[in-house]
């Protein structure tokens, strides 16, 4: 899908969809956040669940709240790129607003888990970066998730104990980076997106303008 990068010439793109997924409270929603916030060609994928808005959640911007029966609908009308239970909960990735970005020269990303990786991936290989983020040691990872103090602790119990599930994964990604140092980890994502988008099987521009060049009288 065609995405411009005007720096002097139009550079026509094919658009990426970066995957990026952790066990919870691994740090991936802060790390996306700021990356979506530095790029302007980055749309994010907001997915529909059926959990409930945590303190400070709006609906539109971290997840469509739904409920089971429309949920349920959606699998129906075939909507989702990808959809499955996480959590206890239910979560799925809307076709519509991803093809829309892509059409319109976006990339998008994805703060989705092992499961929508695999979908996604199977269905356009070449087109999917995956990213995984560690936490540095559970007992961090724990701490964290206390630390954001937006889940009761049975749900932080939970999720702990699902970390390791997810964690299997991590030989399924392109990248791995291990969330230590927020400032060094989110330095490592911007290296890893910047040289993806610059992937030559990405520019669509290349050989129409080597033609161009190959052309030109010297
Ligand atoms: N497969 C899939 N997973 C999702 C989707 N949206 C969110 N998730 C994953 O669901 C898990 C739980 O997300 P959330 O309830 O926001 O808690 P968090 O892990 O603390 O951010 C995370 O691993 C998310 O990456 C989706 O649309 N599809
Ligand atoms: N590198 C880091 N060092 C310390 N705390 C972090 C780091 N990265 C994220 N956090 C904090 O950990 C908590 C969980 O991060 P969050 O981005 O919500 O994780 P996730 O989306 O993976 O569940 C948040 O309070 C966040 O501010």
């Amino acid at each position: 899908m065609p995405n411009t990068e005007t720096t002097g010439t139009q550079r026509i793109k094919r658009g990426l969809m970066l995957i990026v997924s952790s066990p919870s409270g691994a740090g991936k929603t802060s790390l996306c956040r700021r990356l979506m916030a530095d790029h302007a060609d980055l749309d994010l994928s907001t997915s529909v669940t059926t959990r409930k808005p945590r303190p400070g959640e709006q609906e539109g911007r971290e997840y469509h709240f739904i409920d089971d029966a429309r949920m349920d609908k959606l699998v129906k009308e075939d909507a989702f790129l990808e959809h499955a239970a996480v959590h206890d909960h239910r979560y799925g990735s809307l076709r519509e607003p991803v093809e829309r970005a892509l059409s319109q020269g976006q990339n998008v990303l994805f703060d989705i888990d092992w499961q929508g990786a695999q979908r996604i991936s199977a269905k356009a290989p070449s087109d999917v970066v995956r990213i995984f983020i560690l936490p540095p040691s559970m007992v961090e990872l724990k701490r964290r998730l206390i630390a954001r103090a937006q889940d009761e602790m049975a749900v932080i119990e939970r999720r702990l104990q699902r970390a390791k599930g997810e964690i299997s994964h991590w030989a399924e990604y392109d990248y791995v980076i291990l969330n230590d140092d927020f400032d060094r980890s989110y330095a490592e994502l911007v290296h890893i997106y910047h040289a993806e988008v610059a992937r030559r099987s990405r520019g669509l521009w290349i050989a129409p303008f080597v033609d161009e060049l190959m052309s030109e009288t010297i």
